[in-house]
This record gives structure tokens, sequence and C-alpha cells, in this order.
């Protein structure tokens, strides 16, 4: 088991640069399987074990696939099951985006049901009922999903009831290979979903509309390989944003972009953070206090539920009460029990978190939740006093490639200790069909 160790209170100074989008690589990992010819090359793929796993689920499927370099090779013209199972999407909710692609190729695809997470119990009644509008019939079985078409799927019109990202990503794949034309109504706007539309319509589709609420999708008969390059993680930028930001120091985030932080840094400036913006990244600083501000999730172009629990860590270092509202996830604030054993100050009702900030943050024991749980941990230690303790580091390596060393990069006191190379984390889960180069942190 991995943990980290942080030393509050160190200045940072220096460039970060921002690994591909967690969020988009998926997606667009899982789109592959539509290329019935020619390779698909997706560059900027970041380093992650969520990448491994759909990268797995992918090969059990019986397509041909490499992970090099941050450049991952994908032949898909033979694809020998329709079936996903339990033990790769247990690992990871996000191989349920295979769903779309199978179907909508193969007539059929059965997939274990996702297990509910930590942040809520994320249903999927919407990716079902955008199938069932094209024609698909569903049958749930014990713990799986099977969804089957007679021919081909048949373009629609479907409104979600909530603007969910992997609804709209899921249908916006099947319906690029459906027979006729499908709208998405109150379509999540999310720019991994613009990333998304993007590659699928280098490899022949016809969508128009992705990034608004009504996306058009003109289906076609065939889709080849293609090759993209994924966007910045915009959520990776934030965090470090905020770790500019809780430390009082001076950051360049190499390759942010501005656009996909709009309510972050506006958040920010709110309470008094610089932020400076040009074509390759944003410089974050602050000069003197920071002012506390409300904040409520919601989806995109509002504040992300990814950076909630960030925020909060750094509402905890500005005067006064802020309230946080988190609108998208039932159940997301388990890092505030970690953060209150850092002597944080912080009171949930339901939905709603009232942060006392400006107290003195203390070094403690604490575990990282779920992923973005343990991001604010990590910003909250570079803020405390004395040391802090950190485990629970899986759920982190789901979505940040080296953060411990990007940080100590930039002069915090940070490591990590009992360390696996993913070379070695892969072995164990025996995985053997990618060549990953060891990340400079664990190596
Ligand atoms: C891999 C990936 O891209 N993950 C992101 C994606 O997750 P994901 O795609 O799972 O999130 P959704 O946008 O689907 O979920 C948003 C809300 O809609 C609800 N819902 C969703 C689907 C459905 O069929 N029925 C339903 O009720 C969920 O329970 C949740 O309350 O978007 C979330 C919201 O921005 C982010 O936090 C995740 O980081
Ligand atoms: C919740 C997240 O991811 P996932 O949907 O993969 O669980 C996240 O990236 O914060």
């Amino acid at each position: 088991m991995s943990k980290i160790i942080v030393r509050g209170g160190q200045r940072l100074s220096g460039r970060i640069k921002i690994h591909g989008a967690k969020n988009a690589v998926l997606p667009i990992i899982a789109a592959s399987i539509l290329g019935s010819e020619g390779e698909s090359v997706i560059y900027e793929a970041p380093p992650l074990d969520d990448v491994i796993v759909i990268n797995k689920v992918l090969e059990s499927l019986g397509i041909e696939i490499e992970y090099k370099d941050e450049t991952i090779r994908v032949n898909a013209q033979n694809i020998s099951t329709c079936e996903a199972s339990y033990d790769l999407v247990r690992k990871m909710r996000a191989s349920f985006l295979v769903m779309g692609p199978l179907l909508t190729r193969m007539g059929q695809a059965r997939i274990s049901l996702p297990g509910g997470c930590a942040i809520g119990t994320r249903p999927i009644d919407q990716h079902l009922k955008g199938f069932e509008a094209m024609g698909a019939e569903i049958v749930l079985g014990q713990g799986f999903i099977e969804a089957r078409s007679k021919g081909r799927l048949k373009g629609a019109k479907i409104y979600l009831d909530v603007a969910s990202v992997g609804a709209t990503e899921n249908i916006m794949m099947a319906a690029s290979l459906a027979k006729g034309t499908t709208t998405i109504e109150n379509a999540a706007k999310e720019p991994e979903i613009v990333d998304l539309a993007n590659y699928l319509n280098a490899m022949g589709a016809k969508i128009r509309g992705a990034g608004t609420g009504l996306i058009r999708i003109d289906g076609v008969e065939r889709l080849n390989g293609a090759a993209h390059t994924v966007i910045p993680d915009r959520i990776e930028a934030g965090t470090y944003m905020i770790a500019a930001a809780i430390t009082g120091s001076d950051l360049y985030i190499e390759g942010a972009i501005g656009d996909h932080l709009r309510p972050v840094i506006s958040k920010m400036q709110e309470m008094g953070v610089q932020i400076e913006e040009d074509e390759n990244g944003l410089r974050v600083f602050t000069h003197g206090p920071l002012r506390s501000v409300d904040v409520k999730t919601l989806p995109y172009p509002g504040f992300p539920t990814d950076m909630q629990s960030q925020m909060m860590a750094l509402l905890l270092t500005a005067d006064g009460t802020s309230i946080v509202t988190e609108t998208v996830f039932e159940n997301r604030f388990m890092h505030v029990e970690q953060l209150v054993n850092m002597n944080a100050q912080i009171k949930v009702d339901g939905r709603t978190a009232v942060i006392n900030g400006g107290g003195k943050l203390r070094g403690a024991k604490v575990c990282a939740t779920d992923l973005r749980a343990g991001a604010a941990l990590i910003l909250a230690a570079l803020a405390a006093e004395g040391e802090t303790e950190i485990t629970g580091i899986h759920h982190i390596d789901r979505g940040y490639v080296d953060i411990a060393s990007k940080l100590k990069q930039v002069g915090a006191d940070i490591e990590r200790l009992v360390v696996d190379t993913l070379e070695e984390e892969v072995k164990k889960d025996s995985i053997s069909i990618f060549t990953i180069s060891p990340s400079p942190s664990m190596a």
C-alpha cells in the first residue's frame, strides 16, 4: 500500500504541466470500438489506472490495443465477444461506456452492472432510456444488463431527464451508427462531450451541436479508425490552481484552457486570487488574504462537482463563512470528516456544507475516500501546520498522473512511500499487454 506524506507550509513556484483529460480519454477509447477499419491513434492519453482498466476492457472484447508513451493504438476490426466482465466493470464505472458502441456496431452487448460508489448511487436509467428509444431491447439480469437490437438501431428523439455526461456520450456513440437522425435534448455540455464528438466526427460520424443542450447525430453506415489528441484535463488543472492559491504561491499551469475553467476561475477571482490567462496556460498567484464565497455545483458550464472538494479545502483558508452546495451527487461530502480531522471547521446538513474559514489546519493521518476527496486532502495538507499522512492513494491514482512529483518539482515537501511502479501494479493485476513508461514519482 502506498501513502503520501506532506509537510505543509512551503511556498510553491514554477510550472506544472497538465496531462490529457481522464474524462475525455475514457469515452474516446470506448468510441474506438466503432472503427471497423483502420487504426485509431489516441495521443495525450494520460498514464492513469482508469486508462489501463478501459484498455483491458477493450482487449477482453478481442480488440488489439497498444499503449506506449501516452499514445494508444487501437485496431477494432475484429471483436470476438460483446460481453464485458464484472471483474473489469466493477473497477471503474466508466467501463459502462462500451455499451453504446458495442450495441450499435454488433447489435448486442452484455455488461455487468456498474456498482454504486462513494459519491452517490449513480443510476444508468438515462443511458438505457436512450438505447430503448433507438429500438434496443434491454434485459436486466442478475448483476448484468443485456441490450439487443434487431438490425441497426434507429434514430430517435431523446430527452434526458438529467443532463448526464455518461448518458449523452453513450447515446451519441450509439446514434453514430444508427439508421436516421437522433437528437439528444437536455444533453450534457461538458468539454469532454465536445472532444468525444470531434473524435467521432474524425472517424466519419455526423454530429452537430456538441457542447450545447441539443445534439443532432445523423447516423452513418460505418466508422473507421482516426487520429485524435485528447484535451487537457480541466480538473487536474483546477486542482493545481488551488495548490497555488492555498499556499499563497505563484504557479503557471501549463496547458490549462481558461475557457474550460471559467466557473473555477471566476470563483477563485471572487475570493481574491489573481489569475492571468494566455494561449499556453494560466498563471495563478495571490496578494493578501482570501475572501469567503458560496459555491454551488452544477452541470457545465456551472461549477464542476469534480472540483467541489478541492474548492472546499481552499475555502478553509479564506476569512469568513462559505457555503458549498452539492447538487450533482447526493453523497459527495466524504472528505469533510477527513478535513475535520485536520482541524477544519465544517458542518454538513444534507447537500450543504458550511465552512468557517481562517482557522489553522493541522497535519493528521487521513484517508482518501474517493478521487477528488484525496486531492482535497493533499491540498489541505500543503497549507497545514506539520505532517499529514494520506492513505487510500489508489483513488488518487485513478485521476492524477504523478501528483506527488508534480508538486515536489514546484517546491512542495511531499513524498510517496511504499511505492509500486505502475508496471508492477499492472503486473499484479495480471495485465501484460501494455508498455508503460515508469512515472517519475513512482520510480
Ligand atoms: C468518467 C466521467 O466522465 N466521469 C464524470 C461524469 O460521470 P457520469 O457520467 O457518471 O456522471 P453523470 O453526468 O451521468 O451524473 C450526473 C448526475 O446524473 C445522475 N444520473 C446519471 C445517469 C443516469 O442515467 N441517471 C441519473 O440519474 C447521476 O446519479 C448524477 O447525480 O460526469 C460527472 C458529473 O460531471 C463527473 O463527476 C465525473 O467525473
Ligand atoms: C467522479 C469522478 O470520476 P468517475 O466518474 O470516473 O468516478 C471524477 O473524476 O471526479
